[in-house]
């Protein structure tokens, strides 16, 4: 954990190089417009509203770094808040490495957090990091979910799953980022865990290593923008914020 004898550096990586799929054909998800402005720079702004956030590092496509920096350099924060732009990998996985390598050694906690979450409030971005601070070393915002989750046994596409199981609802939670670290913890599980162990998430990479990974409240705007709905959510959900909040 952090030397005591310093202040602490908070540092955030945004995976932001993903094509976004399940979006549908267009440019690279965290590109495309949401209200105008393209939602990597609303994952920023979302990160450096934050004061306890000093460093953010943008994991781009991996040929599009040039771009997403002349982008960056367009929407410009608060000059307590350093940016940096580097290239991303082939899974999110990858492009979080890459960006963790990026982290100077002076940073004691770093949070993930998606380009997809575009409108995630700064009062949970301060909760995961104020958890961090307390001693916890991997932190995940999580809500209960609405629906009943069951396990199937997974079939050809067109033929019906056999159900073999029913989690009880109540133990389980929807995970959300940004998800917080104290770096070395984060560092460790990346350099340990192989890709395509079945982690979807930074704090699964944790749990693999036995570390304790605690959850704390999410909140319903953090929403991830994956399919066409979410988008057009996001949309109401920034007009709210546009008409009610003087929100950019
Ligand atoms: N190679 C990748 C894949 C994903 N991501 C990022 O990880 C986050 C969560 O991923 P997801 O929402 O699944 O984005 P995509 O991979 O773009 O979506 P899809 O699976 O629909 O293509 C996103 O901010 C995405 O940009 C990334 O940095 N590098
Ligand atoms: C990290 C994450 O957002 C937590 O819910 C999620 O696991 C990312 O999944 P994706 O399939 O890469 O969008």
């Amino acid at each position: 954990m952090p030397d005591s004898s310093r202040p602490i550096r908070t540092a955030v990586v945004i995976p932001a190089a993903g094509r976004g799929v399940r979006l549908g054909p267009g440019t690279p998800k965290a590109l495309r417009a949401l209200g105008g402005t393209p939602m990597l720079v609303h994952a920023v702004r979302a990160m450096a509203a934050s004061r306890a956030v000093s460093l953010i590092v943008v994991v781009a496509p991996p040929d599009g770094a040039a771009e997403v920096s002349h982008l960056l350099h367009e929407h410009p924060l608060a000059e307590r808040t350093d940016l940096q732009v580097v290239p991303g990998g082939q899974t999110r996985q990858e492009s979080v490495q890459l960006g963790l390598a990026a982290l100077p050694d002076t940073i004691d906690v770093v949070l993930v957090h998606d380009a997809a979450r575009p409108l995630v409030p700064v009062e949970t971005v301060d909760a995961v990091i104020t958890a961090v601070r307390d001693g916890a070393p991997a932190v995940v915002p999580a809500l209960p979910l609405a629906d009943t989750v069951k396990q199937v046994d997974p079939q050809p596409q067109g033929t019906p799953e056999p159900v073999v199981g029913t989690p009880e609802r109540a133990l389980l939670r929807a995970v959300q980022t940004p998800q917080g670290f104290d770096l070395a913890t984060l560092r460790k599980a990346h350099d340990t865990v192989v890709e395509g162990e079945g982690a979807t998430d930074d704090a699964g990479l944790v749990e693999r290593l036995g570390s304790p990974v605690v959850v704390v409240p999410g909140h319903e705007e953090a929403f991830k923008v994956t399919r066409p709905l979410d988008l057009v959510l996001a949309e109401a959900v920034l007009a709210r914020r546009r008409a009610t909040d003087g929100y950019v």
